[in-house]
């Protein structure tokens, strides 16, 4: 049985999931020399941000095939590693949006209305009304920077409190800004113009200090800042500046540049800042959500099946993957066939979507491809995780083309490689939508299913071949379990194509091109 690794703190839900697969070991607050110490035993690691699992952690994870974050962020996972470890990295994409937006939410109305400080001192004794006269939001501008997810909750809640609404995000189109309500802006305008400014973006390197010292100062003296996104974006020290020195109104902080909170500036300042420990997440309903939403993908990655939210295998969301998944067995089989038939060091391939295929999203398709064509070399050392690296790494160039206009099956994929045995190609398409049928090969039409051990021949289409060659064969004690050749014209070149209940003995290849009319003969194990 597979084992899993809990090392920060899960819903049940999400425990109860593993265990239908997997014997599950809880056990948090680990030092990164204790989790590396055990971690090599464990086929499976699920985290929130509390583990920071670096490329030590990862190396010393021999047996990981899997890490998932209970949550969004996967800045706290060097993912480039696990990547190159062929360990698949998941997260939950929605399963914390609504508790991320409404914690920001409750951060702009806390700051305006004093509402923490004003709670601390009711039961402090006091009956203070005026320190603490707030401003309302109604008719200010927020400034959403990142319009995604998160961002895109706020401006929705914003506008129905009759907030104007400017937002910054490189990556969205006008259109869906003016959905949402609000004016796309560049961040110097929606630093200088916003009332309140609420972040929702990653941690980059182009977005860590996007708040400092510079920008800061463009702000109005009575603007707020919100940051529920992550630690980093905002310059901490310069914040404290900005505040103490009334700059700026305010900040509401839910994340910070170093997590636990350690000696900080930010902690000596009143009213005008509150601060929360990284409690965008922690609803009842978010983090069954995510516990839920990670362990159904780490068992599905432990019983063999693709992950839907894989951060590290682009292209693979889960609509994609739906459509494709049939094909994706088709372009595994094509690749491993072709990788064969064009020899061990492969230089190129080149993937073409056909027919109705063409129009679908190729990349995971390529990578599928590429995992068949790399399973010879790699076995189970390739997966669709570093399928493409290993491609890379390689030197092998890959080239996608589309052919909408193909028509004899609704969809097919035509692969051809080009290696030590020169160039070959394949085509496949699935017949009654899941069974695999190669469909050409190297130009010659055939109707065949793959099957675990295969001879291919290139010969000239005359009498008594296939005679010499089943007695060939029958020689060696090979059983051919079907066999069909492919031709363009009579009596010109064909390929033929034989299934065989075995492994073909050492050394008949060598005898089959002798036989007169054979010139080439490939075998192929899938
Ligand atoms: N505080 C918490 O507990 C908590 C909970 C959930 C998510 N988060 C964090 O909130 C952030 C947003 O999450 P989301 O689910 O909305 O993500 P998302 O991917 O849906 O949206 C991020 C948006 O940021 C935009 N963006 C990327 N780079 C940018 C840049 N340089 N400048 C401006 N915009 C840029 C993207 O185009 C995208 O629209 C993430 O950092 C996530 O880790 C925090
Ligand atoms: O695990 C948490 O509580 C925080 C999660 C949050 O930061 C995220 O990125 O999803």
């Amino acid at each position: 049985m597979s084992k899993v690794l809990v090392s920060d703190p899960i819903d049940q839900a999400g425990i109860d999931i593993l265990t239908q697969v997997a014997t599950v070991d809880v056990k948090t607050g680990l030092t990164p020399a204790e989790l590396i110490e055990i971690i090599g035993e464990y086929d499976a690691l699920m985290i929130r941000s509390g583990t920071r699992v670096t490329q030590e952690i990862i190396e010393a994870g021999t047996g990981l095939k899997i890490i998932g974050r209970a949550g969004v962020g996967v800045d706290n996972v060097d993912v480039p590693a696990a990547t190159r470890r062929g360990i698949v990295v998941v997260n939950s994409p929605e399963g914390n949006t609504i508790a991320a937006a409404e914690h920001a939410l409750a951060m702009m109305l806390s700051l305006s209305r004093h509402i923490p400080d004003a709670n601390a001192s009711v039961k402090s004794g006091e009956w203070d009304r005026k320190t603490f006269v707030g401003a309302e939001v109604y008719k200010k501008t927020l400034g959403v920077v990142g319009l995604g997810k998160i961002g895109s909750h706020v401006a929705t809640v914003a506008r129905a409190m009759g907030m104007k609404l400017l937002a910054y995000d490189p990556f969205i189109s006008t259109e869906r800004a003016e959905q949402l309500g609000c004016q796309l802006v560049e961040i110097d305008l929606l630093m200088q113009q916003a009332d309140y400014i609420t972040l929702h973006i990653p941690k980059t390197p182009e977005t860590t200090h996007l708040i400092n010292a510079k920008s800061l100062a463009k702000m109005k003296p009575t603007a707020r800042i919100i940051n529920c996104a992550r630690g980093g974006i905002i310059d901490e020290a310069a914040l404290a500046v900005a505040i103490k020195e009334g700059q700026i109104k305010g900040a509401a902080l839910d994340v910070f540049e170093s997590e636990p909170l350690g000696e900080s500036d930010l902690r000596s300042l009143g009213k005008e800042i509150i601060l929360t420990p990284h409690l965008g997440a922690s609803t009842t309903e978010a983090q069954v959500n995510v516990a839920i939403d990670v362990a159904e993908q780490i068992r599905d990655v432990l019983l063999g099946l693709p992950a839907r939210s894989a951060v590290n295998i682009p292209g693979f969301g889960p609509d994609v993957l739906e459509e494709l998944k049939p094909y994706m067995q088709l372009a595994e089989t094509l690749g491993n066939l072709v990788g064969q038939l064009a020899g061990g060091r492969v230089e190129s391939l080149t993937v073409r979507l056909q027919g109705e295929l063409a129009s679908n999203k190729s990349q995971p398709l390529v990578v599928a491809s590429l995992k068949g064509l790399l399973y010879q070399a790699l076995r189970e050392r390739v997966n669709y995780v570093n399928a493409s690296i290993e491609a890379k790494e390689r030197g092998i160039r890959v080239i996608e083309t589309r052919d909408a206009s193909a028509r004899d099956y609704a969809g097919s994929l035509h692969l051809e490689a080009t290696g030590t045995l020169g160039t070959h190609s394949v085509t496949g398409a699935l017949l009654g939508d899941k069974e695999i049928h190669l469909t050409d090969v190297d130009g010659f039409p055939i109707n065949v299913p793959p099957t675990k051990y295969m001879l291919f021949t290139l010969h000239r289409d005359m009498p008594g071949i296939i005679g010499k060659l089943g007695s060939l064969l029958g020689s060696f004690n090979v059983n051919i379990a079907s066999m069909q050749v492919g031709r363009k014209i009579v009596r010109g070149d064909a390929v033929m194509a034989l299934s065989i209940d075995d492994p073909l003995p050492d050394g008949i290849l060598a005898e089959i091109v002798k036989v007169s009319g054979i010139r080439d003969a490939y075998t192929v194990t899938l």
